[in-house]
């Protein structure tokens, strides 16, 4: 915050006050979006984004959702996008989930009775499921697009894992490396958007960072059998990123009596940004499931 108490200027020097945005609990300005329906709203979904990437890449879905009169909204992870903080850096995972709250919190405080879905992909899944499991009785449902539960076993190998929490403490700034968005969508055009896209993160992911994600998969790891939240998952079986395996240990562990898995064949890890015909699939799905909750609900009709 500068000295006058201005909100200051974005990493992309935009006015924060010109910016829909809240401060988090550090003092740093966390960049919101709101995607709202004509009507009076029949609920809510919370769209949580995974590493490097920020919320305006999630137009697609949440157009979708306003479709069905659906509120929707989202904000840049400290670190992303347009939200203030070192590019991809977190000193403790746990702050995503607490800006996650905080905005949840702000939200509610407009809409107190409307059932409110979280929807999270990647990281973005494994801050969603710490956020169900901190305030269960916030949400009526958890969508899940590829998450983050457990690591690729070729990425995090046993000595690959131990080296990184070495090399924490000698290196953390150390680059791993780079996502190749061509490892992650077959979609041409979809990884032409993420590359050129001047909001991505496209540096190496920091060996700091790489620890806290590996932090993150032994929270949610310990978070799974709390988990009783209704919940609809998605997995490619091509994903390099997030192993399959974490969403079938998902699907086996959470004790949740309505609990969906859909498989998608040769799919790759950005089901939402992939070929057209998986990613129509996975938003119509996403659709029917939000939809027959809200019937059996009985949450208001859309007008
Ligand atoms: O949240 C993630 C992400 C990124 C890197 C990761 N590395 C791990 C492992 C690493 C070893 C330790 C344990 C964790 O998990 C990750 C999750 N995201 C969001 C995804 N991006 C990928 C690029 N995207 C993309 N690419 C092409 C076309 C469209 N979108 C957007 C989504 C990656």
């Amino acid at each position: 915050m500068p000295e006058d108490g201005s909100p200051g200027l974005s990493p992309q020097d935009a006015a924060y006050k010109d910016l829909q945005r809240y401060t988090n609990a550090d003092g740093q300005q966390i960049y919101c979006k709101y995607w709202k329906p004509t009507g009076q709203p029949r609920a809510l979904v919370f769209v949580v984004h995974g590493a490097g990437e920020h919320c305006c890449r999630y137009d697609d879905l949440a157009q979708v959702l306003v479709g069905l009169n659906i509120f929707v909204f989202a904000h840049d992870h400290v670190g992303h996008g347009q939200s203030e903080g070192e590019r991809m850096i977190v000193s403790d995972f746990q702050i995503y989930v607490r800006d996650g709250m905080q905005h949840v919190d702000l939200v509610r405080k407009v809409f107190p009775d409307l059932p409110m879905f979280i929807c999270g992909h990647s990281m973005g899944g494994a801050i969603s499921i710490l956020m169900a499991n901190e305030r269960p009785a916030e949400f009526s449902g958890v969508i899940l697009i590829s998450p983050l539960v457990l690591p690729n076993p070729e990425s995090a190998t046993s000595f690959k894992v131990f080296a990184a929490k070495i090399l924490n403490h000698l290196l953390p700034n150390l680059s791993l490396g780079c996502i190749d968005p061509n490892s992650v969508s077959r979609n041409k055009q979809e990884v032409e958007s993420y590359a050129t896209d001047p909001l991505v993160y496209h540096g190496g992911m920091k060996v700091c960072f790489g620890v806290q994600l590996l932090n993150a998969t032994a929270l949610v790891e310990k978070a799974l059998p709390h988990f009783k939240l209704p919940l609809l998952l998605f997995h490619g079986t091509a994903d390099k990123l997030c192993d399959i395996r974490g969403s079938q240990l998902m699907m086996d562990t959470v004790p949740s009596e309505d609990k969906t898995l859909k498989i998608y064949d040769k799919g790759f890890h950005a089901l939402h940004k992939e070929l057209p015909e998986v990613t129509s699939s996975v938003f119509q799905e996403v659709e029917r499931w939000i939809l027959q909750r809200l019937e059996a609900t009985g949450a208001a009709p859309s007008n």
